[in-house]
């Protein structure tokens, strides 16, 4: 993930945490005899629950991840009951589950807690992660007074406050159990039998949890409703109720099922509620033939339902984005710049791809046919993605978005909404089994998960290996790759200098697709995003077959030392060209070409004569030139094109068109660029060859479009606008904005 890495500063923090790890290790096994009472914990929690309370709001979440501990994957009959005066400390009870009611109302931080007492009256704090935010479902749906749940496989460890608990890390390792399961011991049923369990008034308990927008509730009660005796009319109207209920609450495919969808009960006409559901869990699930299908013959049987042919309009939009890959780009910039979240209501593109297997970097992305340089690859809607304002975590209000992440497995420490994403895709994989595929068949490396994805007839979901994937496969993203370009251009002030901080990223996401692309540094791709939409283009042209890559971090304006550093946690080091030249450089070649950057940068601040001033910036560059042996086109020359890009800008401020073409000429070449036509002969200015795309190349293309237009080419500048264009095309996503940012 190229989010946020600040493993460095919390290094310590790490090692803390995996020496705490080493202490509880050593009580592994042992049956605490110091557990506090259930009046105590009860006291303790309730206390800080109120303090915590009245702090709300101003939480800045960190959270460690335990070592990797695979789900329950024995059905109920296999598991045998387990007390907790039994449970040893940094033990999984494997084969066991324990039955438990909370005594407290739930308190949440980055895991939903309350203290739950057993049968013996004992007690026991439960923390419960990876649940839906407060915003999804309030944490008293989930765990509050009263509740009786089973955890599976208890994990009881020692906390982080030096106190014991139970950690579940798997959604799918806890039940909750209904009021009329007859695990329930007799001491814990409820006093008072209700007086109307009926079909009807269940129903009745569900709509009107539904009209007070608490689906949850809406949910439990249709579904008791559906355990009552009821005939074949009322049965049908209860699940379309429980099926807008799951759509709520984002469980597309159980709302698809509760639909009757794809037969809708073999029923040739399907009754309009049915149809206009199934068309929104399509519509959610990005099917979006098959939505337009349903709505179709909806709007044909019920011409006057306008919603339907409303949703129609939009799903059709989508199909023709799916199918052709058009998008109205000004539309998405101005959704981006408004939503918050934001995502988008678009549908993906795949283009000419394909997946393979390359040789030694795993599956990779490949061209199916030939493309030229701006054309699109993939528009890719993320499969989940976690939003943090820009500026979280300064200490500003939105500093509750942002948290810090450490693995001390991995020792990496990650800083952004990487929890909130692992949470997202835990609870989708969870709610959408059918969707689940796709994001588990992505790389992670040597983790080893389970080989099954239900248990007891239950998605079963492997929070390790989400992390893992999200790991491998996350990228960090701006809101709008528009905004980020012209905030890099801007940046630039001081010639000579590479801005040293690349931007860090604390929104990420996972596109399924783009996961499959490989790091190059010498990349022939670039990602770029508006929203949470990843935009793919060829930044060079392409022969069919060849494989597709971009660059994972950028290796302009950072060592190949550091660069490596940032790579690690992939699990290679790049081989690229350019990373094989620096490791094969000379120190000595090393410390001149800084201090030939030193020179250069003295030279720019300089204030004598410009026409001496240029001699010498020409000569230095021409040093720094020099010490490169390697034909720029198979090694670009990073540490050249930046300084010569700045000695352009001065001959087009000094209105030199011959030399401001002709260091445009060395910018291109530095770059790996191969160009014809960058001096003010007949021949015609053309890219022979793309070399690396970096995003100042808009501005270079721009400076010679004026110096041809200067001396009179009107041909070649309009061709240098055009790769302008297509360069900010490829940078951005789009060139809709072009002129209005390059006015
Ligand atoms: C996002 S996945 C890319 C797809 C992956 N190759 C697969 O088989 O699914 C990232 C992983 O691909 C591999 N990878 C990517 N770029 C590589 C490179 N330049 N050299 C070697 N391995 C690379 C690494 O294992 C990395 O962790």
């Amino acid at each position: 993930m190229d989010v946020h890495d600040v493993t460095d500063q919390y290094f310590q923090l790490i090692n803390r945490q995996k020496q705490m790890l080493l202490e509880a290790k050593k009580r592994q096994g042992q049956r605490p005899s110091d557990r506090k009472s259930k009046e105590h914990l009860y006291d303790t929690f309730m206390l800080a629950f109120m303090f915590r309370a009245k702090k709300e709001g101003h939480l800045v979440h960190s959270s460690f991840i335990p070592p990797a501990y695979l789900p329950c994957t024995t059905p109920m009959t296999g598991l045998r009951p387990v007390a907790i005066k039994d449970l040893q400390l940094e033990t999984h009870h494997r084969g066991t589950y324990l039955l438990l009611r909370s005594i407290t109302p739930p308190s949440r931080m980055t895991a939903i807690m309350a203290i739950m007492e057993d049968e013996n009256g004992d007690a026991i704090m439960l923390q419960l992660y990876q649940q839906e935010d407060e915003s999804a479902r309030a944490a008293a749906d989930i765990v509050d007074v009263g509740t009786i749940l089973l955890v599976k496989e208890p994990y009881f460890k020692v906390m982080g406050d030096g106190e014991y608990g139970l950690r579940v890390d798997h959604v799918s390792d806890v039940i909750h159990l209904k009021s009329d399961d007859a695990r329930i011991p007799t001491a814990w049923q409820p006093q008072l039998m209700e007086i109307d369990r009926s079909a009807e008034s269940l129903k009745i308990e569900g709509n009107l949890a539904f009209e007070e927008s608490r689906y949850w509730d809406a949910i439990t009660a249709y579904s008791d409703a559906l355990g009552q005796p009821a005939t074949t009319n009322e049965i049908e109207i209860i699940k379309r109720n429980r099926s807008l209920a799951f759509i709520k609450t984002k469980q597309f495919d159980a709302a698809l099922s509760d639909a009757g969808f794809p037969d809708f009960n073999f029923n040739p006409n399907p009754p309009e509620k049915a149809m206009f559901r199934a068309a929104e869990a399509l519509y959610n699930l990005q099917k979006f033939s098959e939505c337009c299908q349903v709505l179709e013959l909806l709007c044909t049987n019920f011409p006057h339902n306008s919603q339907a042919s409303m949703v129609l309009t939009r799903a059709q939009s989508r199909f023709l984005e799916q199918k052709t890959g058009v998008y109205i780009f000004k539309e998405l910039q101005a959704k981006a710049k408004k939503l918050r979240p934001p995502h988008l209501d678009h549908a993906t593109y795949i283009g000419p791809v394909e997946k393979k297997q390359t040789e030694s970097k795993g599956r990779g992305l490949f061209v199916t046919k030939a493309v030229k340089a701006g054309d699109l690859l993939l528009c890719e809607k993320a499969f989940g993605h976690a939003h943090a304002d820009k500026g979280a975590g300064d200490g500003n209000k939105s500093s509750s978005q942002i948290s810090l992440l450490l693995n001390p497995e991995t020792n990496q420490g990650v800083m952004g909404a990487q929890a909130d994403l692992i949470k997202l895709i835990v609870q989708k994989l969870y709610h959408n089994p059918s969707v689940a595929s796709a994001f588990t068949a992505l790389y992670h490396g040597n983790y080893e998960g389970v080989t099954t994805s239900a248990v007891d007839a239950e998605p079963m979901v492997d929070t390790f290996l989400v992390e893992r994937i999200i790991s491998f496969n996350g990228f960090g993203c701006p809101v709008s790759s528009l905004t980020s370009h012209t905030e890099a251009c801007d940046q630039y002030s001081t010639p000579a200098e590479k801005p040293t901080e690349q931007e860090a990223h604390h929104s990420c996401g996972i596109w399924t697709h783009a996961s499959y692309i490989n790091h190059s540094c010498i990349s022939n791709a670039r990602r770029a995003f508006i929203g949470d939409m990843m935009i793919v283009r060829a930044s060079r042209d392409m022969e069919a077959g060849t494989e597709i890559n971009f660059w994972y971090h950028n290796p302009d304006g950072i060592s190949e030392k550091d660069l490596q550093k940032k790579l690690k946690h992939w699990g290679f080091v790049c081989g690229c060209a350019i990373c094989l030249d620096a490791r094969m450089t000379d120190a000595a070649v090393v410390t001149k070409r800084q201090k030939l950057r030193e020179d250069l940068k003295q030279g720019f601040s300089s204030p004598v004569l410009h026409l001496i001033r240029t001699k010498k910036i020409e000569r230095l560059l021409d040093l720094l030139n020099q010490t490169y042996t390697q034909p720029a086109e198979d090694v670009p020359r990073l540490l050249l094109w930046d300084p010569q890009l700045a000695l352009a800008r001065i001959y087009a401020a000094q209105n030199k068109a011959g030399k401001s073409i002709e260091s445009v000429g060395k910018v291109l070449t530095s770059l790996g660029f191969v160009v014809v036509g960058a001096d003010p002969s007949p021949t015609r200015f053309a890219i022979v060859r793309w070399g690396l795309l970096v995003d100042r190349l808009v501005e270079t293309f721009l400076h010679a479009r004026t110096a041809f237009a200067a001396i009179g080419a009107r041909e070649d500048s309009e061709r240098a606008e055009g790769y302008a264009r297509t360069t900010f095309k490829i940078i951005v996503g789009e060139d809709s904005s072009f002129h209005t940012t390059y006015k």
